[in-house]
């Protein structure tokens, strides 16, 4: 099987970059189509600069950088996006905030007027699956941290991607509304059939939600260990508090505390 995202002996510096120092260096990643992959690695390690190359933000200076089976060229629009900060406009209910990325990505953009009725639709399905039933009226600051970030989960997958990439999206929450997401976007893989890459500073929320997990060495970035997860789906959180879940974090830990040397 082709792999969906293809990232091969990808060298990137930035235009800026004071000390001309590359941000990541020989980075090789191949996720297949449908997996749940988490990226790993000390900050500031380029796992950002990784997200942008993968979605057509950032061009790589040496290397190939393939998704669906074509190179990208241009801003990748079968991706969906979601961020640590949610970022909804304040002026826009939350369903108008969810179906924003109609407006810019086509076939969407042309059949927003005329099918509005099912966008709405899907996006209030969407929202019942993170459970925000009924709650697309609300303003943005009408919600909590916890229900915005359901919110833009829904947007970044209103146009249906078949690639989600999703860059600290629970960094900022409390950790039991962390783990309530957890399972929603546990839930949202198991229904989207989607291929996910999240970039996350949390061991556990990696081996807990991922099939594969790719650690980073220091800047410059490159995967230093690759490590499939063989925990049972569904999985349920029960399973963090196994042995062989806290075996595998502490596996994680040492290989991020020499990554933090290797460069
Ligand atoms: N636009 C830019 N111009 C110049 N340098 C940049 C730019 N964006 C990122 N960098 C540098 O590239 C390196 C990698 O940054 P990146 O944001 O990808 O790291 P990160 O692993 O996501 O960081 P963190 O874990 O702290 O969020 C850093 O040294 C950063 O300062």
């Amino acid at each position: 099987m082709k792999p969906f995202v293809d990232i091969h002996d990808v060298t990137h510096v930035y235009a800026r970059a004071e000390d001309g120092l590359p941000a990541v260096r020989n980075l090789n990643l191949k996720v297949n189509e449908g997996e749940f992959a988490a990226i790993v690695g000390p900050s500031g390690c380029g796992k950002s600069t990784l997200m942008k190359l993968a979605t057509g933000l950032q061009f790589p200076r040496e290397g190939t950088v393939i998704v669906d089976g074509k190179e990208v060229g241009a801003p990748v629009k079968l991706a969906g996006m979601a961020f640590q900060n949610p970022t909804m406009l304040p002026w826009r209910t939350t369903l108008d905030n969810i179906l924003l990325p109609l407006e810019i990505v086509e076939p969407h953009r042309s059949r927003l007027r005329r099918h509005k009725a099912e966008y709405v639709a899907k996006a209030e399905g969407l929202l019942a699956q993170v459970g925000l039933k009924g709650q697309g009226d609300k303003f943005p600051w009408q919600l909590s941290g916890g229900m915005q970030q359901r919110a833009s989960l829904c947007r970044a997958l209103i146009h249906e991607p078949k690639l989600l990439m999703l860059d600290e999206p629970f960094g900022a929450l409390d950790s039991f509304t962390r783990e309530e997401l957890w399972c929603v976007m546990r839930d949202l893989h198991a229904a989207q059939k989607v291929t996910i890459i999240l970039v996350t500073h949390d061991l556990r929320e990696a081996a807990f939600l991922s099939d594969r997990i790719f650690c980073m060495s220091a800047r410059p970035g490159r995967i230093v260990a690759e490590r499939e997860v063989e925990f049972p789906r569904p999985r349920d959180l029960e399973i963090t508090y196994t042995p062989e879940f806290a075996a595998l974090v502490h596996e994680l830990r040492g290989h991020i505390a020499q990554a933090r040397n290797a460069a």
